[in-house]
């Protein structure tokens, strides 16, 4: 590209239209509409920015600034503009609007030889100028605010005071169809997405690794802080960092059973005994000239004393010391200090605290410390078929287990948990039980329902009362994994399929509870290549997280082999499972032999 060349993709209309839904954000095959802009945009630019003044953190989410009007109030396109014209790391912005998906991948480039050395090059469709699909010289800012500042309102009005010159495009009429309305919205999705039954999961699922991105990048985390004795802190996040006040240990201490002595005396053919340094039973006074203590691990060392002898290199007799091979200077003394300094920070503030920090904080006196508040998550199931235990089940229903295995991963995260049981597929049911739960907590979690059955009614529901962010992802199992906002909580609509379920939560939901709940930087699960003693299969298309057991060969290797069956209704491969065989995207069949990445289970 010669020139560099930022692009603003305006997207803070009102949308009247759309019953006043925010445009860029309304789910369009299987993305927000704003992201089909996105994709073909942003390989054509250097920068590029969001301009919203609505729903900021959901445009935030996409992984791009997100730029508001810094005029108050909505004053259509130029205040975006403008904003965008002071924001430009580019002398040169493209500005188009994200209501209109069909964006052709040449556009920068007819845009720039359009512009030349002219001020704004704006897109004729043939029979009119289109004067949101614009490329601008960065030089025009001073000329724009200016006409703001005088009242002007009308955007060619503006252009017509510059060096204005015309793009011929046409023949790109797409770039110009707008969604406007539901009923535009539906023939887009039929464009975008022919073969799906209005649905999205036909549309090209995002990857995971740009889901698991977006929604670390959604989230925040909680801020709520609490006082907790040091034994009802395991597990939970510190939210202040624990610091020595004093050095561990706090005095130079032995680390044989043996004598302390001066080094200096080596000289002298045996010592005298003057008295004894148990651990908890200092030696009071000062080694002189050829004098020793008897001294235990753990014994504070005496002053004078510069070594401690193993009791096994030296003899005694009553009182006299003769020692057979002498130590060296400052031999088996741990010195004050050594472990903690005053003022080291031991454990930084968005630590998870483990039975070994447990133990640390303990060393150095400290009883109580200071966490987040532990996050709170709702959760229930949802589907018709579903009976509780102790039911006894009819022809065609079975036993609910997702809220079993959510349960136990959820509390191995240390989360404060409101199960709130099954709940049928009926809308109104459905919507209730979500904003119950939005209304007590953080986030709300769900199993079924988010696929494209009839009777999977997710999706639609955070349409209504809340903003999916995504909900078709490109891993296997869990496609329908849906993410978003409900209310004012956060949502995770699992696939109801049990080991979705388990795989889902593993490989995303955790990664995000796990920052909300204030852990920094948030765990991850080591991953690390093993030859595989199965044959895989593997159809390229999803990153899959197939079922393995990693064992020691009878020749002592280490090794992966597949537990079988790797059906998504398959709990057994879960529980028979120690790791996931991490299989990426683009992978096909592999033979026994192949060297594949595992992650060993952490939550399961
Ligand atoms: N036409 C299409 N059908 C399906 C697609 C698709 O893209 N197009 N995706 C498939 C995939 S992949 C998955 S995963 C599932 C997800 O389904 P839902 O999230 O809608 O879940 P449900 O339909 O409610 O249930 C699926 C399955 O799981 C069983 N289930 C549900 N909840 C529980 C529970 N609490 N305990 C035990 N088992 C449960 C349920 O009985 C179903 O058998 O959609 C595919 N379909
Ligand atoms: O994603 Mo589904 O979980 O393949 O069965
Ligand atoms: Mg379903």
């Amino acid at each position: 590209m010669a020139h560099s060349v930022s692009a603003m993709i305006l997207a803070g209309g009102r949308a009247t239209r759309m019953g006043g839904q925010d445009k860029g954000l309304i789910a369009l095959a299987g993305q927000p509409m704003i992201q089909h802009v996105i994709n073909t945009i942003a390989p054509q630019v250097d920068h590029l920015a969001i301009n919203a003044n609505r729903n900021q953190a959901d445009y935030a989410a996409l992984g791009y600034p997100v730029i508001g009007d810094n005029i108050s109030g909505y004053q259509g396109p130029l205040a975006g503009m403008a904003a965008g014209l002071a924001w430009s790391p580019s002398e040169r912005l493209l500005m188009l609007p994200c209501d209109g998906p069909l964006v052709p991948n040449d556009l920068v480039a007819r845009l720039l030889a359009a512009l030349g050395d002219g001020d704004v090059a704006v897109a004729h469709d043939g029979k009119r100028l289109q004067p949101v699909h614009v490329l601008l010289h960065r030089r025009c800012l001073p000329s724009l605010q200016r006409f703001i500042a005088e009242g002007g309102r009308k955007i060619d009005r503006w252009y017509a005071e510059l060096d204005q010159r015309t793009a011929d495009l046409s023949d790109q009429q797409d770039l110009f169809v707008n969604v406007n309305t539901p009923m535009e919205r539906d023939a887009m999705e039929q464009r975008l997405n022919p073969t799906a039954n209005n649905c999205g999961h036909d549309a090209p699922s995002l990857p995971v690794e740009e889901a698991l991105a977006r929604m670390l990048n959604a989230v925040t985390p909680i801020t709520g802080r609490r006082q907790l004795a040091l034994r009802s802190a395991l597990g939970q996040v510190l939210a202040e960092p624990i610091t020595a006040p004093a050095p561990v240990p706090a005095h130079d201490n032995s680390a044989m059973d043996g004598y302390a002595l001066r080094t200096i005396d080596a000289k002298q053919k045996s010592l005298q005994l003057v008295g004894s340094a148990f651990a908890g039973h200092p030696f009071t006074g000062t080694l002189s000239a050829g004098e020793c203590v008897r001294i235990m691990t753990g014994g504070v060392v005496p002053a004078g004393a510069d070594a401690v002898v193993m009791q096994e290199r030296a003899e005694r007799d009553g009182n006299t010391v003769v020692i057979n091979q002498w130590p060296e200077l400052s031999e088996n003394i741990r010195r004050a200090g050594e472990d903690l300094q005053t003022g080291d920070i031991i454990l930084p503030a968005g630590r998870r605290i483990t039975a070994a920090d447990l133990g640390l904080i303990a060393s150095t006196g400290q009883a109580e410390v200071t966490t987040w508040r532990p996050l709170r998550v709702a959760f229930f199931s949802t589907g018709d078929e579903l009976r509780s235990l102790g039911e006894v089940l009819e022809a065609g229903q079975i036993y609910d287990s997702n809220r079993y295995t959510i349960y136990g991963m959820l509390n191995n995260l240390h989360i404060e948990i409101i199960d709130r049981g099954v709940v049928k597929d009926d809308e109104a049911a459905l919507t209730q039980a979500l904003d119950e739960c939005a209304a007590d907590a953080d986030v709300v979690l769900t199993s079924g329902g988010v696929s494209v059955g009839e009777a999977d009614y997710m999706v639609k529901l955070l349409r209504a009362h809340g903003e999916p962010h995504f909900w078709s992802i490109a891993m296997k199992p869990g496609r329908p994994l849906t993410f978003g906002r409900y209310r004012e909580a956060w949502y995770f609509g699992l696939p109801g399929n049990p080991v979705s379920v388990m795989a889902t939560f593993a490989q995303m939901v955790a990664p995000a509870l796990r920052k909300l709940a204030g852990e920094n930087p948030p765990y991850q699960a080591p991953r690390f290549q093993l030859p595989c003693l199965s044959d895989l299969r593997k159809k390229p298309g999803r990153q899959e997280f197939q079922r393995g057991r990693i064992i020691t060969t009878e020749s002592g290797q280490r090794a992966v082999e597949s537990v079988g069956r790797q059906g998504s209704g398959i709990l057994r491969s879960m529980s028979d499972a120690n790791c996931f065989i991490v299989l990426p995207a683009d992978a096909e069949d592999m033979p026994a032999g192949s060297q594949v990445e595992v992650e060993p289970f952490t939550l399961t």
